[in-house]
């Protein structure tokens, strides 16, 4: 089962378009979303939630049309965009009393077992936080209402390199029973060399390729030299992207 669609996805800002984007992922998966700076990635994860609004464009999650059934499809989307801006002044525990109202199928030891996890403390303000933990508290947050599909725009970007190893290991653990998906975008191409399946790849606004990851890399294997071993991940980025910076 498809667990998210998305199809012809346009978003015009005065100095960039996102020009119909259509991928889909499926249950079980962890894809990334990868592309330069600007190119688009925010842009596409916000346009997908209707956090910025489209032009065009059709999203399905778990078979439901975004749009129509905004209010249902949040309920099985954990999403993680950005750090914490406001609220500095108040506890975790308290923005946790609010959000959880918000879900359903809230589930406090679920919630407890990631802030252990994690190792936060409720009764820290906001404000207390680095912006790791801020990044594992939202995340715990996403993780605590048994959603289906997971949207993090850069998660593991503020992360030290053992809490983002550990983290792209729980990635893999979440999505093992095969029940739930995961759709992160970056550009650090080793979190994906470790733990994705498929890989999106966006420049200048428009979708490059779309594939599992092994189709991914044999769809650019024509960019090597001759006598050159395979490419990786990181290798048909920076040939794919590759400016000069004239001083
Ligand atoms: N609110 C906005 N108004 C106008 N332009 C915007 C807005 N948000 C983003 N853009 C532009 O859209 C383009 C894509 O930005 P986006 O944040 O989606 O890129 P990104 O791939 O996530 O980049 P990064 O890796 O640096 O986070 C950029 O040129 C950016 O300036």
């Amino acid at each position: 089962m498809r667990l998210l669609e998305v199809e012809g996805l346009t978003k015009k800002y005065p100095k960039f378009t996102l020009k119909n984007v259509s991928f889909s992922l499926e249950q079980g998966r962890i894809m990334g979303l990868i592309g330069k700076n600007g190119a688009g990635k925010s842009t596409t994860l916000k346009s997908i939630l209707n956090m910025v609004y489209p032009d065009k464009g059709c999203i399905k999650m778990l078979g439901h049309d975004f749009r129509q059934d905004e209010e249902s499809c949040k309920q099985n989307v954990g999403v993680v965009l950005g750090s914490i801006q406001f609220y500095q002044d108040k506890k975790l525990q308290t923005i946790t009393g609010v959000t959880k109202r918000f879900y359903q199928n809230w589930d406090d030891a679920a919630y407890r077992k990631y802030m252990s996890m994690f190792e936060l403390d409720e009764q820290k303000q906001v404000k207390q936080l680095s912006e790791g933990m801020k990044v594992k508290y939202l995340i715990a947050l996403a993780l605590s209402h048994d959603a289906k599909l997971l949207i993090f725009d850069e998660p593991t970007s503020g992360l030290d390199p053992v809490a983002r190893e550990d983290l792209l290991e729980l990635f893999q653990q979440l999505v093992k029973d095969g029940k739930r998906s995961i759709l992160f975008s970056t550009h650090i191409t080793s979190d994906l060399d470790k733990c994705a399946d498929d890989i999106t790849y966006i420049k200048n606004g428009e979708i490059i390729a779309s594939a599992d990851k092994a189709s991914f890399i044999q769809a650019f294997q024509s960019l090597k030299a001759p006598g050159e071993d395979s490419l990786n991940l990181e290798e048909i980025m920076v040939r794919n992207e590759r400016g000069t910076y004239n001083v």
